[in-house]
């Protein structure tokens, strides 16, 4: 089972996709993320064995698979929070946790950190001047507007942290990570939990970033999502399963949905392994 919550009984079968002006665009040739041999190793597990794949710019990029299967991880490793980090992981032209990606990386985890004792715009306040202390009163103030505007909580902004739903926190969560207009977004499973009408208002959202020219890494469980994607890296148990569109997955594997291309996939891959097995 890949989905952490019921599939809502509302949800389309399959969500509008991704704009075709952004799916369409040639993508920039440096891409915002390249990795080659990406290995990593988590106490005794490896649990990233040997990836190869790229981000491309300004589009969304879904990252799917089951519990376990290391999308944090993934995650951790091209925001540069991850040790134990080996080959190569190129962030929007750098080595992945370069000092100058900081301010060029938003990165919301799957808790949201926010202080409960300050209201969101008191949260949005202390994190934007924290992000740049020496940019001016009224440009942080602009930002923290803008920021509210984006993720729909202006008429919130004088409510306490504390007082706020899950979903409503978590986009508090997004806010501060597009307080510096982040080139890329790294979003870790951000719509669990969220009912299908803020799903649907959140993933408007991630298309509208795009179509401004940030790269969003989006991950997920719930494989209706993926069809909303421009692109999709597929894992399991630490292994990429694929690296391609929503659209090519499907006519590849000769399936209807993304979530049966990844169970032909999954099938491939353990009959793949059974081959190398030896006979006993
Ligand atoms: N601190 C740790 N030490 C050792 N192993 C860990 C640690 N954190 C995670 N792991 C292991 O690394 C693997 C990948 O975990 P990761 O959190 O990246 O998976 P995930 O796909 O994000 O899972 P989920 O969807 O449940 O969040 C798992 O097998 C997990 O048990």
């Amino acid at each position: 089972m890949m989905n952490k919550t019921p599939k809502p009984p509302d949800t389309p079968h399959r969500p509008t996709p991704a704009p075709d002006s952004a799916r369409d665009s040639t993508p920039d040739p440096v891409p915002a993320v390249r990795a080659t041999s990406l290995t990593v190793t988590r106490g005794p597990r490896q649990v990233l064995r040997d990836l190869d794949f790229t981000v491309p710019k300004g589009q969304i990029t879904g990252l799917l698979g089951p519990s376990g299967c290391g999308k944090t991880t993934l995650m951790r490793s091209i925001v540069g929070t991850q040790a134990k980090v080996t080959g190569t992981l190129n962030v929007l032209g750098h080595p992945a946790g370069h000092p100058s990606l900081r301010s060029r990386i938003g990165y919301v985890t799957q808790a949201p950190s926010v202080y409960d004792d300050l209201t969101i715009r008191q949260n949005l306040d202390y994190f934007a001047a924290v992000l740049d202390p020496s940019r001016p009163h009224a440009a942080r103030r602009a930002d923290v507007d803008r920021a509210l505007t984006d993720v729909d909580l202006t008429s919130h902004a004088d409510a306490l942290a504390g007082h706020l739903s899950g979903g409503q926190r978590g986009r508090v969560s997004l806010a501060v990570a597009l307080l510096g207009t982040p080139d890329l977004l790294v979003l870790d499973e951000p719509t669990v939990g969220l009912d299908p009408v803020l799903r649907r208002d959140l993933w408007a959202l991630f298309d509208r970033l795009a179509a401004r020219g940030t790269t969003l890494l989006v991950s997920s469980h719930v494989m209706d999502e993926a069809e909303r994607c421009h692109r999709l890296l597929l894992m399991r148990a630490g292994r990429l399963l694929a690296d391609d569109t929503p659209e090519a997955l499907r006519t590849r594997t000769a399936t209807d949905t993304v979530e049966a291309a990844f169970l032909h996939l999954v099938d491939q891959a353990t009959e793949a392994t059974r081959d190398k097995e030896p006979h006993r």
